[in-house]
Formats: C-alpha cells, sequence, structure tokens
C-alpha cells in the first residue's frame, strides 16, 4: 500500500513518535510505503509531500517535540471547495489510505473525507484531551507536567510576596489541563469553561483566605473560562479568526484587577501560553504515540477505514470516525466538584 499522513491543528509534543509510529509498523511489518504531505490539509491542497523511509532517521525524532511535517490551519471552507484538488494529490502520488493525525478539526475534516470515499483512518491528538471515543490523547500529560512545573515555581513566589497569582493555562473549550495541573499542585482556584465562574464566589474565597492568616493564593485559570451571566464580570469579544476559532482576549487579566479592588491584595498573572505545547514529550506520551500511530497502521492494512485509533484502558481500539468528532470529552461536572474540595 502506499499510505499518506499528515499532522493538522496546532502542534503538541508526540507528534514525531505517532509519525515514527505508523512509519515504522507500515514499512516493517507490511513493506509498504508512506507519503508525508507537509502543513497539514494544506499539504494535500498544493500537493507538498516527501516519501518517508525508515530507519534510524526515524528513531532520532521519536524524542522531538513538534512534527517535522510541519502543521497548518486551514479555512473549514476553502477545504472543503477544495476536495477537487485533494483527489487529484491522492490519485497523483497514488494514496491507497490517509492517515491525519490531529485534534478534533482535523478528525472532522477526515470524517468528511471519509464520507466523500476517500478511506481514512484517524489518529487523535492535543494537549486539550478534549477528543471523544479515546480516553486520552497524546501531548496532554507533557503539558500537564509543564503546567505543575510552572505551578510549584509560582507557589514559592507568590507566597513570598503576599500575592494573588493567577495561571492562565490552554484548554480552549475544556478545562482538563487546568483541573489536573491544579488538583497536582494545591491550585486554591480553578476554572474552566465548563463551568462559568463567579466572580464574587472567587473574591470571597481569596478574602477568606488572607483573612485567616494565609500568605498567598494560586488560581489556575482555563483560557476558555467565562463568568458566569448576571454575575459581574462580562469578558471582552474578540471575535472569530479565519479559522472559525474564537479569538481569546485574556480572562485571567480582565480577572486580576477586580479582585485587586474588592480583596485588596496584590494580582500578578501569567499565561503560560505556547510553553505548554513546546519540546520534548513525556515518556506517557512517546509510548501513546508510537502505539497510536502502529496501530493506525495495523487498521489502514485491515482495511478498517473511517475509524480512529484509540486507547480504553491499556487497551489499543478504533472509534468510529463519527462518533469520536460528534462531541467534544469535556470535564464532567461531578469530577470537577471533587477537585473544589481543595479550594480556599
Ligand atoms: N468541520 C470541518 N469540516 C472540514 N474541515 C474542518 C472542519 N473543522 C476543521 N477543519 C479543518 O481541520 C483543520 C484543523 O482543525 P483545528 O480545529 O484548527 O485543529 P485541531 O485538529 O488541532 O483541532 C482546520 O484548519 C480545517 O482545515
Ligand atoms: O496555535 P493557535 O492557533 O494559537 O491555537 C491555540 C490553541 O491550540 C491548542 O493549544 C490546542 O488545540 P488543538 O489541539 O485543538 O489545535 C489550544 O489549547 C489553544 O487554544
Ligand atoms: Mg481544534
Amino acid at each position: 500500500m502506499r499510505i499518506g499522513i499528515l499532522t493538522g491543528g496546532g502542534d503538541c509534543p508526540g507528534l514525531n513518535a505517532a509519525i515514527r509510529g505508523i512509519t515504522r509498523a507500515a514499512l516493517d511489518q507490511y513493506g509498504s510505503t508512506v507519503v508525508g504531505f507537509h502543513d497539514g490539509w494544506r499539504g494535500l491542497l498544493t500537493d507538498s509531500h516527501r516519501e518517508m523511509s525508515g530507519g534510524q532517521r526515524l528513531d532520532r525524532i521519536l524524542p522531538r517535540g513538534g512534527t517535522i511535517l510541519g502543521t497548518a490551519r486551514v479555512n473549514p471552507e476553502r477545504l472543503r471547495a477544495g476536495l477537487g484538488d485533494i483527489r487529484a494529490t491522492l490519485e497523483r502520488n497514488r494514496i491507497d489510505a490517509l492517515i491525519p493525525i490531529g485534534g478534533e478539526g482535523t478528525l472532522k475534516a477526515a470524517r468528511w473525507l471519509s464520507d466523500e470515499g476517500v478511506p481514512v483512518v484517524g489518529v487523535p491528538k492535543t494537549i486539550d484531551n478534549d477528543i471523544g471515543g479515546t480516553d486520552y490523547t497524546f501531548g496532554f500529560d507533557t503539558a500537564v507536567s509543564i503546567a505543575t512545573d510552572a505551578m510549584d515555581r509560582l507557589h514559592t513566589t507568590a507566597e513570598s510576596h503576599r500575592r494573588v497569582m493567577l495561571v492562565e493555562v490552554m484548554g480552549r473549550h475544556t478545562g482538563w489541563i487546568a483541573l489536573r495541573s491544579g488538583i497536582a499542585t494545591g491550585a486554591h482556584i480553578i476554572t474552566i469553561p465548563e463551568d462559568p465562574f463567579d466572580i464574587d464566589e472567587i473574591c470571597g474565597l481569596i478574602r477568606a483566605r488572607f483573612g485567616r492568616g494565609d500568605r498567598h493564593v494560586i488560581g489556575v485559570i482555563a483560557e476558555g473560562s467565562v463568568p458566569r451571566a448576571g454575575s459581574g464580570m462580562a469578558l471582552r469579544d474578540g471575535g472569530v479568526d479565519e479559522y472559525g476559532h474564537e479569538i481569546f482576549t485574556g480572562v485571567a487579566a480582565q480577572m486580576a484587577p477586580l479582585i485587586e479592588r474588592d480583596a485588596g491584595v496584590e494580582v500578578r498573572t501569567t499565561v503560560l501560553g505556547y510553553i505548554q505545547r513546546g519540546g520534548t514529550p513525556s515518556s506517557y506520551d512517546r509510548v501513546l504515540a508510537s502505539r497510536l500511530g502502529a496501530h493506525a497502521a495495523r487498521a489502514v492494512h485491515d482495511g478498517a477505514f473511517g475509524t480512529m485509533a484509540a486507547v480504553r484502558g491499556t487497551r489499543m481500539t478504533l472509534t468510529p470516525l463519527a462518533d469520536a468528532v460528534c462531541e467534544l470529552k469535556t470535564v464532567p461536572l461531578e469530577l470537577y466538584r471533587e477537585a473544589r474540595i481543595f479550594f480556599g
């Protein structure tokens, strides 16, 4: 077989391990060849690609962050309008099956291509861990470790200065990174997009902590957090970018002056940003990405198209793409309530 692969959406640690997993399995186990398309779906629209070869060169990419194929976002309408170009690229390169590695956006496009008759098997990736049909996505474990390390450091400086430290972490639609890193570091407040926050409640909690003699507060704020309607705070509207994503206006920075005024304490804001996505993957993410990649290679050779490689417990499985993209995997509210035990 000739298998096309691509990495789409935001990069994350483990993409290279997944590329290696697919390529090593396809080449060594099935004698197939692999063609890597550059910069996500853009590489299929413009036919920009490279032939992948196995051996030592691929072994060295296992621990490397980012993606050797490059990634990009393409306006979904432009992608749909380019179906003819995509088909032409696949035919010109004699591609028998496509393995897109991506988040919920890339996998929606994969599902659409599958519905159009293209043989597709997806591989889930994202630091946000918000893809349905799989217990975990690679990138998440590394991002949580980076956020945990950062917050451990912020505790000591906040305590020294008697400050509130708001730490904004990634999580566009879901609070998985905020929840996991917040619990791990003993954060006093965690806000997640799934449960709009009440700024008065947060201020009350901060006043109570300082009132009983505590010297600092760490608040972990998922970037997609929103204030509860009618709760005395409204976020600035940033509109939507050309790819259809909401443009964030900095929720933590907008909370800070309200807390300073109400609680009469100094507030500092740290936005962890792209640090969470860069650099070498954790051992967990390397293993998960390698296994998902090899499993996807196996699935295309079995003809199991229209599916996504997934992990359930410790087992590799296949989930129908339609099930994987029908809804985001959000943080269950009972899990968030469990975390609230440690607030304050
Ligand atoms: N509903 C959709 N239909 C077709 N293509 C889509 C759709 N949603 C996203 N895409 C394509 O997938 C790309 C990656 O999606 P995005 O959400 O940016 O990243 P991720 O795959 O990491 O979630 C988009 O830039 C777009 O080209
Ligand atoms: O790279 P961009 O376009 O600034 O996107 C940032 C977004 O990408 C992410 O890092 C990961 O999201 P995806 O995996 O869905 O691409 C989000 O946490 C963040 O909101
Ligand atoms: Mg996305």
